[in-house]
């Protein structure tokens, strides 16, 4: 049987070398955008599956022009650009890659963090016009973080990386908002956990690490923000569509919260003239959260072996809709 897979962006070579060793025929989309669904969908009718990374639309409607697909394989942890029930109904069969990128995630989280205490991407970027505002005692100053309390809402594999980083460094008291209890986090790291209206008043960093769901979209909007310290800032490295980005830049223009950092928004990309993108106290960038070359490595890796072993008829390395029903 032909075994070939669709790859929508250049990936790592160890993605390639895995699918190579095991026979599998790859055609890879080498230009630096993202193909539309809709250029997709015919090419696809000659692959019997996809690595996807990007922000592709896997819903219904792909998937059932597509439901020849074997395996949706995604380059990612996060999947809410897949329509999961669409495809167990249609026996397409979806993977990802958790866990290897939980420290390169974290540290972004942690690098934002710090980049808004203490304003750094805007004084880097005053720098560059010639701005040198050095040694003067008022201006400039930002926030420390010793002792403070690092609230989390979505205490998983990024959160808890997070968390042993702030208290590491800075001792930070950990509290967190789940939809269940984190007992490792609890036993380790000290976490207790609280409602969202408790974590929101009492954290001065909030840092969110929820898959993007309906339960979690826009879940930090005006009236989330109202409830947070006056100094408190808000971290995103989870997906943009968590929080409303209107609501939040009007949070840090009415000093609500006193600063973001943020490496994913609402859209991708952000427009250009976007408020959030002049603020001191924030600190943006274009959704680098598992970018590093160790990382990325290892997710290409599972992306392809999820595949391969589609095609074994084996159970995946890591599997959001299993493919079992093959077997
Ligand atoms: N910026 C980037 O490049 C990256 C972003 N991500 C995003 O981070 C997310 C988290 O990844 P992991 O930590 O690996 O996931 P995880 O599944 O280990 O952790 C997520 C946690 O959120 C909790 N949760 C889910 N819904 C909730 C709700 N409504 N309220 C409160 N808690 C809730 C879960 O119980 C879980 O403990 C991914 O879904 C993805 O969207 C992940 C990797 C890189
Ligand atoms: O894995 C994810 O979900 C990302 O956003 C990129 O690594």
């Amino acid at each position: 049987m032909r075994k070939s897979v669709y790859i929508t962006r250049t990936v790592p070579e160890i993605a390639l070398q895995h699918l190579k060793d095991n026979g599998i025929e790859y055609t890879v989309w080498t230009e630096r955008r993202h193909q539309s669904e809709e250029e997709l969908i015919p090419i696809l009718k000659d692959y019997d599956a996809i690595i996807v990374s990007g922000p592709l639309k896997v819903n219904r409607a792909f998937l059932e022009a597509c439901s020849h697909l074997r395996i949706v394989s995604m380059m990612s942890v996060g999947y809410d650009n897949v329509d999961v029930a669409a495809a167990k109904e249609l026996g397409i069969a979806v993977g990802n890659t958790p866990g290897v990128l939980s420290g390169a995630t974290a540290d972004t989280a942690f690098l934002l963090l710090l980049a808004a205490s203490r304003k750094a991407f805007h004084m880097h970027k005053e720098i560059i016009r010639g701005n040198w505002n050095f040694w003067d005692p008022t201006a400039n100053l930002g926030l420390e973080l010793k002792g403070k309390t690092l609230g989390i809402v979505g205490l998983g594999r990024i959160g808890f990386e997070l968390a042993q980083r702030c208290i590491g460094a800075y001792g930070m008291k950990l509290i967190y908002h789940n939809r269940g209890t984190n007992e490792e986090a609890e036993r380790e790291l000290g976490a207790v956990r609280v409602s969202f209206d408790e974590l929101l008043q009492q954290s001065d960093v909030v840092s969110v690490h929820t898959a993007l769901t309906p339960e979690t979209k826009e879940l930090f909007n005006k009236e989330a923000f109202s409830k947070m310290k006056p100094n408190a800032i808000f971290v995103n490295t989870a997906r943009g569509g968590i929080h409303n980005e209107a609501d939040l830049i009007a949070a840090l223009e009415n000093g609500t919260i006193w600063g973001a950092g943020l490496d994913v928004t609402n859209p991708e990309p952000m427009a250009a003239d976007n408020p959030l993108l002049n603020m001191h106290n924030v600190a943006v960038l274009p959704h680098i959260g598992s970018a590093t070359i160790d990382t990325r490595n290892a997710m290409a890796a599972i992306a392809a072996k999820n595949v391969i072993r589609t095609f074994e008829g084996k159970a995946l390395e890591h599997a959001v809709v299993e493919n079992i029903h093959r077997l």
